[in-house]
């Protein structure tokens, strides 16, 4: 896959991964035709191949699945986070064939078409996995040619100079314009999405880039729940008068972000809110709090990751999607690290001391994943009156 990258595409290719260092992964383009730019990173997750490019987490990044068979089930307007996909392209181990599922509303390869996201199959995903993690995430360009024609001094150019993803605040491009009311619960077949509370704790949820499934399960602990924008001031959220603030996941840095967010975060804890965060919300409160973020090698994403809680040694499986984390060893006085990674010891969650304020860097709302971690949901909620 790697010697010699021929600028010249093998016969039959129309899709190519163009990596910062001019190395090039031949493969068989799907979807839109183009070209976009990100960084590449691999998921583990064997079902829910839609819920992870509609994570708006996902935005300036190219999704490895490893698991081979993608689009077999196709799509629906349900299995959705956003409501278009973030991720801007995936590469994907066998050609997307007709979708064979009672659901199925559409091919995946169409929708992506439809939205404008690349895809790229027929390339050595286990390669290209053990690359990332033996080398780092690379930055890419991700590039489909129905003809076959590539403008490769153009495309590698590309790659090279973009920025990376360190530094890049990406909540700004994928928050929503206006505050609203969510009411959406969990869906049940037959049934679709269940109503939310009419009674309960209000719950304002700053929205860096939201999955739809995590505001499902606060409705669905009895939150009544309104969105606000990424930029929406401390005086903005208290005129709503929340029992509490959630914290959401996004794309990007975190101490890109960090530059707007901590400052409301730091005044929402002085004024005693009680603060559930989860991924980019949980690392903005760990700023807010005093530590420091970081960059990881090669992240975590996958449906099936192990954290111990530290209270009581229980071990949870998790949804996880992050390439940045809270640095452990950054964790001021009054931050107590309350889960780590099984896989390799990272901070996976936080409380502050003396506050109702707390983090979790994994995805308790699963989608796609196990729910081990719902329990968190109703802890924040349960405690708001
Ligand atoms: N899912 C998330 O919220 C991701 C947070 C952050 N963008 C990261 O990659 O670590």
């Amino acid at each position: 896959m790697t010697e010699a990258t021929p600028a010249r595409p093998p016969s039959g290719a129309t899709g190519a991964l163009i990596l910062a260092s001019g190395e090039i992964i031949w493969g068989r383009g799907f979807g839109a035709a183009g070209h976009a730019v990100g960084e590449v990173c691999f998921n583990t997750a064997m079902t829910g191949y839609q819920e992870i490019m509609t994570d708006p987490s996902y935005a300036r990044q190219i999704v490895t699945f490893t698991f081979p068979h993608i689009g077999n089930v196709g799509v629906n307007d349900e299995d959705t986070e956003a409501d278009t996909p973030h991720a801007v392209g995936c590469i994907v181990r066998e050609t997307v064939t007709e979708p064979s599922n009672f659901r199925s509303a559409e091919r995946f390869d169409e929708w992506l078409a439809r939205h404008g996201r690349i895809g790229i199959s027929g390339v050595d995903t286990r390669a290209l996995t053990r690359k990332v993690r033996l080398e780092g995430a690379p930055n890419a360009v991700i590039a489909h040619a129905p003809d076959g024609k590539f403008d490769m001094d153009t495309l590698r150019a590309a790659a090279r100079e973009w920025s990376g993803l360190e530094g890049l605040d990406l909540a700004r491009d994928v928050t929503r314009e206006d505050t609203g009311g969510w009411n959406d619960g969990p869906w049940q077949l037959g049934q679709g999405f269940a109503a939310g509370p009419q009674h309960g704790p209000h719950v304002v949820a700053i929205d860096y880039g939201a999955k739809k499934n995590i505001l499902r399960r606060l409705t669905n602990a009895g939150a009544r729940v309104t969105v606000v924008p990424a930029e929406t001031s401390f005086d903005e959220i208290m005129a709503l008068k929340p029992a509490g603030v959630f914290l959401s996941n996004g794309p990007g840095d975190p101490a890109a972000t960090a530059a707007y967010a901590v400052p409301v975060i730091q005044q929402l804890l002085a004024a005693d809110m009680p603060i559930f965060g989860i991924c980019l919300g949980h690392q903005l409160l760990g700023l807010a709090a005093g530590a420091k973020t970081a960059k990881m090698f090669q992240g975590h994403r996958g449906a099936n990751h192990p954290v111990q809680r530290l209270s009581d040694g229980r071990v949870e499986i998790t949804s996880m999607n992050h390439g940045f984390a809270v640095d452990a060893d950054t964790l001021p006085d009054g931050v107590e690290a309350t889960h780590t990674s099984l896989f390799d010891g990272t901070l996976c969650g936080i409380e502050l001391t003396g506050k109702r304020a707390f983090g979790v860097q994994y995805h308790p709302e699963a989608s796609p994943g196990p729910m081990d971690s719902d329990y968190l949901f109703q802890k924040f909620v349960g405690a708001l009156s």
